[in-house]
């Protein structure tokens, strides 16, 4: 329930559907390419007019979070926004935390992205594109392809976005096993050649089969660090590979969260259904990918 003057927005899940690590900075961070999209299902935040600024969280990863307080990107995004457009007022913000924890899904970049467009609405405010991207990369490298929240081709270290697109109709099943894996740890434990840059496709796809098609001639660099981080990802991912009708199965970011790709929502609930059936820990979800159409 949201009361009166409440806004409320989703925080849609990022798939890194590639990840191609192309190199490494003097500061340490990787350059990337990456072909990012989003799934139909997200944390949702809410919002109240009031003078203070507040965050409550709720939902099923609530508890996972363990990071409520001044150190949330929930809050840190309004802080920054607050002190950018000179905005005195505050709000009662609630997250209803529905993504895993350190999942590989974005979600608290998600989070940033969604607070910066709530706020805005909240406070009648509209900073221009480039001064609202600038925000989004203070918070996190995956911030700015979460607020542009349609495919896009991310490269450098999240800031240069390239939209695409509209992806043909696709289901896509979710599969975290319940470990955590910190994205640092991960990009500490690559090692091997950097890959080259690779053109996605010569024509755009047109089906599901198609963009599984195009997305097998890359893949996700990070897959190996994670795996040996933790082993349950290869359980995953042979889980999601087995099942009728999986195009592909991919790790998404730095893991552990993985996905499989489906032509129709049929082939992707049967999944689901077997998955929680074969593995009551797993958080398993069957979603569209938001196609951009
Ligand atoms: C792996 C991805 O999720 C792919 O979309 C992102 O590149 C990570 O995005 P993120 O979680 O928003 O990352 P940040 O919170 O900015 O960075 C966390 C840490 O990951 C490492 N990091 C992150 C991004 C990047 N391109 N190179 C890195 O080496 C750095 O050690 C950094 O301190
Ligand atoms: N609102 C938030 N939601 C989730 N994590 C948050 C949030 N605020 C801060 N964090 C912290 O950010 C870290 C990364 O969490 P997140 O769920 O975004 O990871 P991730 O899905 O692996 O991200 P990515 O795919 O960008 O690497 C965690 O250590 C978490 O405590």
């Amino acid at each position: 329930m949201t009361g009166a003057g409440a806004v409320v927005e989703t925080a849609p899940a990022k798939l890194n559907l590639t990840l191609r690590v192309v190199g490494r900075r003097a500061d340490g961070y990787h350059e990337l390419e990456s072909l990012v999209a989003f799934a139909d299902c997200g944390d949702r935040l809410s919002a109240h007019p009031s003078g203070e600024l507040t965050l409550e969280v709720t939902g099923p990863f609530a508890a996972a979070l363990h990071d409520a307080g001044a150190g949330n990107l929930v809050l840190r995004a309004a802080r920054l926004l607050a002190q950018a457009a000179g905005v005195g007022r505050g709000a009662v913000l609630t997250l209803d935390k529905r993504l895993p924890v350190a999942a590989g899904l974005g979600g608290g970049s998600a989070d940033a992205a969604a607070t910066l467009r709530l706020l805005q609405r909240l406070w009648s405010i509209s900073l221009p594109e480039p001064g609202l991207q600038a925000l989004a990369a203070e918070l996190g490298a995956d911030v700015p392809v979460c607020l542009l929240g349609r495919p896009a081709l991310m490269r450098g270290v999240g800031e240069r976005l390239e939209p695409l697109p509209a992806l043909p109709p696709t289901w896509i099943v979710l599969a975290n096993p319940g470990v955590a894996l910190g994205t640092p740890e991960v990009f500490r434990a690559r090692s091997g050649p950097f890959s080259a840059a690779a053109p996605l496709w010569a024509t755009p796809p047109r089906t599901a089969a198609e963009l599984a098609g195009c997305l097998r001639r890359s893949a996700n660099d990070l897959e190996p660090a994670a795996r040996a981080l933790r082993p349950q990802i290869d359980v995953v991912l042979s889980a999601l590979a087995r099942e009728a009708g999986c195009l592909l199965a991919r790790m998404s970011g730095s893991g552990a969260s993985c996905f499989g790709l489906f032509a129709t929502p049929e082939e992707a609930e049967a999944a689901v259904r077997r998955l929680k059936a074969a593995q009551p820990a797993w958080w398993v979800q069957a979603t569209p990918l938001l196609t951009g159409a």
